[in-house]
C-alpha cells in the first residue's frame, strides 16, 4: 500500500570491514536499484562523507578504527541529513538500543536477514524522499524549537497537559526532545496519569503530525480479533468479514500507532507484532500479500514490563524493540503542586463540554483534594470534579466530606448532594418521584460500573476472581473495565488468560 519510491536517486554508503559482507550488502542494494558506495573503515567512510552527501549510511557496529555509533554520532553532531542504519552483533540488545538512542533510523541484527535488510532500507529511503530535498533527516533527538512546520499542533498538544511541577516540565521537555526521532517510545505511568496525552503530544510534535494518529487499547480487544484488528482482514477471512478491512497498522500508515496497555497483549500476538515492526510490513488475515507500512510506534503500560519479561509473560525482544526511549509520568500524589492547574484545566474542559459556566476551585477545595489518595490519578480527579460540578450550583465548587461511597472506584468523594439527584445509583429509577433516565446507555453504564466496582472490591481487585463472580471471562471483564474506564489500585488476577 505504500507508494514504492523511485530508488535510483537514493545514494547509500555501506560501511563494513568484512569484504564478503560488504559485497553482499552492496549487491543487494544495487539489485534494488540504489546508488551505492562502500567503505571498509570509519576513516574511509568519513572521506566519502566529506566529499559528498548520501541519503543513507548503513554501518557495522565494530570496525577496525572505531565504532558505528561514533560514526552515527558524528553524522548527527554535524547535523547531516543521512539516515543511519546500524548492524549489531546477535544478542547485543544494548548496542541496538544505544544506536537508536543516538539517532539511528533503525538497527539490524547479525546474521542479517536480507528480506528485513531490504525492508528497513526501503523504509529509510521512503522517509528521505517524502521529506524532500533539504530535509535534515535527523532521526536524533536535538530539537531547538518546533520550526515553522511544527508550530501549533505540537504546542497545543503540550498545552493540553496541565501542571507545572518539575516532573511535568521534564515530561514536556522530553516529549519535545524525542518527538522527531523515529525511535519507538514507551510511556510508563499508573492508570490515569495521562499516558495517552503524552503519546498524542509526541505525535503532534513529530514530523508525522499531519499523518494519522491511531490509539489502540490492547487490553480491550478480544483475543480472537487481535490479528484482524492489527493487520486487517480480507473479505471472507472469518465469519462476518463481509468486506476487506484495514487494520490499525494500515490505518496508521505515515503516522503514529499508539499501543496502550501493551503489557496486556497475549504472547502469540506479541510475536506477530514484533515481526510487523521488524519487517515493516503486515499481512492481512486471509490475504496472501504483504503490505508495507510506515508507522511510528508509541506504547504505554502501567505494568512493570521488565518483571513481566522475567516472568515469561512478555517477550524480551519485543520489549527491547518498544522501549528504546522511555517517558515516565509520576503518579499525581507525587506532584500535588499540579492540582490547582489540573483542577482549573479539567473544570474548564468539563464546563465547555457540557455547556455550563466555568466554576472556580477554592484553595480549600484543592487542599481537600490533595488529602485524597487519588489512586486513579488525573482520571479520578476528573471524575470527582465532573460529579461535583453536576451536583453543585453557585459559582465556586465546594466538596463536602465524603459521607458514603459514590459507587465508583474512581470517586471516593461523593459530595453532599444525594447521589440520585445526579446519577442514578440505586434502584431509584423505579421510584415514582425519580424521572426516567434521559440517557439510557449512560444509566446502564453507571449500573454496570457499580456492579463491576463492587465485584472488584469484594475480590481485592483481582480481575480473575471478579470475572468468576460475575460469570464473565477474564477478557470480558477486562474489556468492560477498559470500556468504562474504571480505575482501581493495581489489579491482580491478570496472569491467567482465557
Ligand atoms: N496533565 C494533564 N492535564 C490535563 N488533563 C490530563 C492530564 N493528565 C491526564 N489528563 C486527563 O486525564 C484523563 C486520563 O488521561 P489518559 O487517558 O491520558 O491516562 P492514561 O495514563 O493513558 O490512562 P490508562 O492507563 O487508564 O489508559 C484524560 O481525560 C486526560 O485528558
Amino acid at each position: 500500500m505504500a507508494h514504492s519510491p523511485s530508488v535510483s536517486d537514493i545514494q547509500i554508503l555501506v560501511l563494513d570491514d568484512e569484504p564478503d559482507l560488504r559485497t553482499l550488502y552492496e549487491l543487494t542494494l544495487l539489485r534494488e536499484g540504489y546508488q551505492v558506495e562502500a567503505a571498509g573503515t570509519v576513516q574511509e567512510a568519513w572521506d566519502l562523507l566529506n566529499a559528498r552527501r548520501f541519503d543513507l549510511v548503513i554501518t557495522d557496529m565494530r570496525l577496525p578504527d572505531g565504532s558505528g555509533i561514533d560514526l552515527l554520532k558524528g553524522v548527527r553532531a554535524q547535523q547531516r541529513r543521512e539516515r543511519c542504519i546500524v548492524i549489531t552483533a546477535y544478542g547485543s540488545a544494548e548496542n541496538a538500543v544505544e544506536s537508536l538512542k543516538a539517532g539511528a533510523f533503525d538497527y539490524l541484527t547479525k546474521p542479517v536477514d536480507l528480506k528485513q535488510f531490504r525492508a528497513v532500507v526501503a523504509a529509510a529511503a521512503r522517509g528521505t524522499q517524502a521529506a524532500g530535498a533539504g530535509f535534515s533527516a535527523s532521526t536524533s533527538a536535538p530539537l531547538s524549537d518546533g520550526g515553522s512546520g511544527h508550530g501549533n499542533k505540537g504546542e497545543q498538544a503540550l498545552a493540553r497537559m496541565a501542571g507545572d511541577s518539575a516532573a511535568m516540565r521534564m515530561v514536556r521537555e522530553r516529549i519535545v526532545k524525542v518527538a522527531r526521532s523515529m525511535a519507538p517510545v514507551m510511556v510508563r505511568g499508573e492508570s490515569g496519569t495521562g499516558k495517552e496525552l503524552v503519546a498524542n503530544a509526541l505525535h503532534a510534535n513529530s514530523h508525522r503530525k499531519d499523518g494519522p494518529w491511531i490509539a489502540v487499547n490492547c487490553g480491550a480487544i478480544p483475543e480472537n480479533l487481535l490479528e484482524a484488528e492489527f493487520f486487517g482482514a480480507k473479505k471472507g477471512a472469518y465469519t462476518g468479514a463481509a468486506q476487506d478491512r484495514e487494520g490499525f497498522f494500515q490505518a496508521a500508515h505515515g503516522g503514529t500507532l499508539f499501543l496502550d496497555e501493551i503489557g496486556d497483549l497475549p504472547l502469540a500476538m506479541q510475536a506477530k507484532l514484533l515481526r510487523a515492526i521488524q519487517e515493516r510490513c503486515v499481512r492481512p488475515l486471509g490475504g496472501n500479500q504483504e503490505e508495507s507500512v510506515d508507522v511510528r510506534i508509541v506504547s504505554a503500560t502501567h505494568k512493570d514490563l521488565p518483571a513481566e519479561v522475567a516472568a515469561g509473560r512478555f517477550r524480551q525482544d519485543l520489549y527491547y524493540r518498544l522501549n528504546v526511549i522511555d517517558i515516565d509520568i509520576p503518579p499525581l500524589r507525587e506532584r500535588p503542586e499540579d492540582l490547582p492547574a489540573l483542577c482549573q484545566a479539567l473544570l474548564g474542559r468539563i464546563a465547555r463540554d457540557s455547556g455550563q459556566p466555568e466554576r472556580h476551585v477554592t484553595a480549600s477545595t484543592v487542599a481537600r483534594l490533595a488529602g485524597l489518595s487519588l489512586q486513579g490519578n488525573v482520571r479520578e480527579l476528573e471524575n470527582i470534579l465532573h460529579r461535583a460540578l453536576a451536583l453543585s450550583d453557585g459559582e465556586t465548587l465546594e466538596l463536602s466530606d465524603p459521607t458514603h461511597e459514590s459507587g465508583s472506584a474512581s470517586m471516593p468523594l461523593s459530595g453532599h448532594v444525594p447521589l440520585g439527584a445526579g446519577t442514578p445509583s440505586s434502584d431509584t429509577v423505579s421510584t415514582p418521584r425519580q424521572p426516567l433516565p434521559g440517557d439510557l446507555q449512560g444509566y446502564l453504564d453507571e449500573k454496570e460500573r457499580q456492579i463491576l466496582v463492587r465485584a472488584l472490591r469484594e475480590t481485592g481487585f483481582n480481575r480473575t476472581l471478579a470475572a468468576k463472580l460475575l460469570g464473565l471471562t477474564l477478557r470480558q471483564i477486562r474489556y468492560r473495565i477498559a470500556r468504562l474506564k474504571i480505575d482501581a489500585p493495581d489489579m491482580q488476577g491478570d496472569e491467567a488468560d482465557d
